[in-house]
């Protein structure tokens, strides 16, 4: 071997050398960082731990003080966007209660309101905890004046109201209200079998209505008492004009502001609710204790249910135990009544969606520059 060729590879040794002690240091640094995370994590995991303590204490010591109290919370709809998982989940909060069927329909009946009768239907709380209930309808239903009804009877209530994209929902609507009334169904089976020809029997009609109407306004908004006479007059015809939020929003706008209001977007509360939930304990100014590491899908139904995230989790965090059926029954899902459509069980044409996205996309524009915010729904393909 000649002497420059020994001393070639003495030098490619001392590169290899350097190479290889960069690579240990990265190593060590990103094991070093994943450590620091986890401790993080496991902090965030002890200090929610200590809270429920805290809150459960509370509780306990102020049980002579429970009350039927007003709702501090109100979901105002939308229907069919994921009111009750919104709910369902806060409900797992040790802060929060919620009454037997969540919903109470209280502000949608005309005369005087008696707001003893409201309080009795409302959970025992004390004077911590927050009662919630939700109405879906409430967003765009009769008398009209629901805005200026709840913010006269509970003057610091808050109001959350998630809307999804207007197209998938008009068909949960349609499924959910054939799988639910008798009436509704035969009233539906006499004239319209299935979605696409209720789509094709209605949605003209709501067109050309929304066209005259628009054709003398300034604003969506001033079709809502049009709405509003029409779901009187035609019930059915809300499962297409719920969907218009620009109709109704600003009526909400006028006396509840972002600390009053939340708007979710239902589409992000599917794929992700747990950030969602995060965000909605600072809007009720409740201690964050349900976290976004609590939310897991269910194995076959691939919906999100809840359950408590914990330090031996830590153990199991890469293995695959979704199959296990121990995992699966520690799930707590929302009831089987939910999730007809939105994991594609039940489908509609394309050809039915389209029309709809189309008839909805100038709603949605409005919507989003109303709320001065864009959700990514679907848009029609030919805009
Ligand atoms: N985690 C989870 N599990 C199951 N279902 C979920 C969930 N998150 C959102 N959703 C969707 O919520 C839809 C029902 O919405 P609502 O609860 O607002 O319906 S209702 O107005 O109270 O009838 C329902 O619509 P359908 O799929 O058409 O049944 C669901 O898709």
């Amino acid at each position: 071997m000649s002497h420059a060729f020994l001393l070639k590879l003495r030098r490619y040794y001392k590169l290899l050398f350097v190479i290889v002690f960069v690579i240990l240091l990265l190593v060590i640094r990103m094991w070093y960082v994943q450590q620091q995370f986890l401790q993080g994590f496991k902090n965030r995991l002890r200090a929610r731990d200590n809270m429920i303590e805290e809150i459960k204490d509370y509780n306990d010591k102020n049980v002579q003080n429970l009350q039927h109290r007003l709702p501090k919370v109100i979901g105002i709809g939308v229907k069919k966007c994921g009111t009750d998982g919104v709910l369902s989940f806060l409900n797992h909060h040790p802060l929060v209660r919620i009454p037997d069927g969540m919903e109470s329909f209280f502000f949608t009946q005309t005369g005087e309101l008696d707001l003893g009768k409201y309080r009795r239907m409302m959970p025992l709380t004390n004077e911590r905890q927050v009662a919630m209930e939700k109405t879906p309808i409430y967003f765009a239903f009769p008398p009209g004046n629901n805005p200026e009804r709840i913010k006269s009877s509970i003057p610091g209530v808050k109001l959350i109201l998630i809307v999804c994209d207007p197209t998938p929902r008009a068909f949960s609507d349609y499924v959910h209200e054939r799988a639910r009334y008798k009436l509704f169904r035969d009233q539906m089976v006499a004239k319209y079998n299935t979605f696409e020809q209720f789509v094709d029997g209605n949605l003209p009609i709501l067109q050309s209505n929304i066209k005259d109407w628009l054709s003398s306004s300034q604003h969506h908004s001033d079709l809502r008492e049009k709405f509003l006479q029409m779901s009187i007059n035609d019930s059915k015809a809300t499962l297409l004009s719920n969907g218009i939020y620009s109709a109704h929003i600003q009526q909400w706008q006028r006396l509840f502001n972002e600390t009053t209001l939340k708007i979710v977007d239902g589409n992000k509360f599917m794929d992700d609710p747990g950030s969602i939930i995060e965000e909605l304990q600072d809007f009720i100014g409740i201690p964050k204790v349900l976290l976004r590491e609590d939310f897991v899908r269910h194995p076959i139904t691939k919906y999100f249910c809840y359950r408590k995230f914990t330090e031996q989790d830590f153990a199991s965090i890469n293995t695959e135990h979704n199959h296990e059926e121990e995992f699966v029954k520690q799930l707590k899902c929302l009831t089987n009544t939910k999730g007809r459509t939105r994991n594609g069980k039940q489908k509609a044409k394309e050809e039915t969606l389209e029309k709809l996205r189309a008839f909805y996309y100038p709603f949605n524009q409005q919507f989003f520059k109303d709320i001065g915010e864009n959700f990514s729904w679907s848009q029609p393909k030919n805009l």
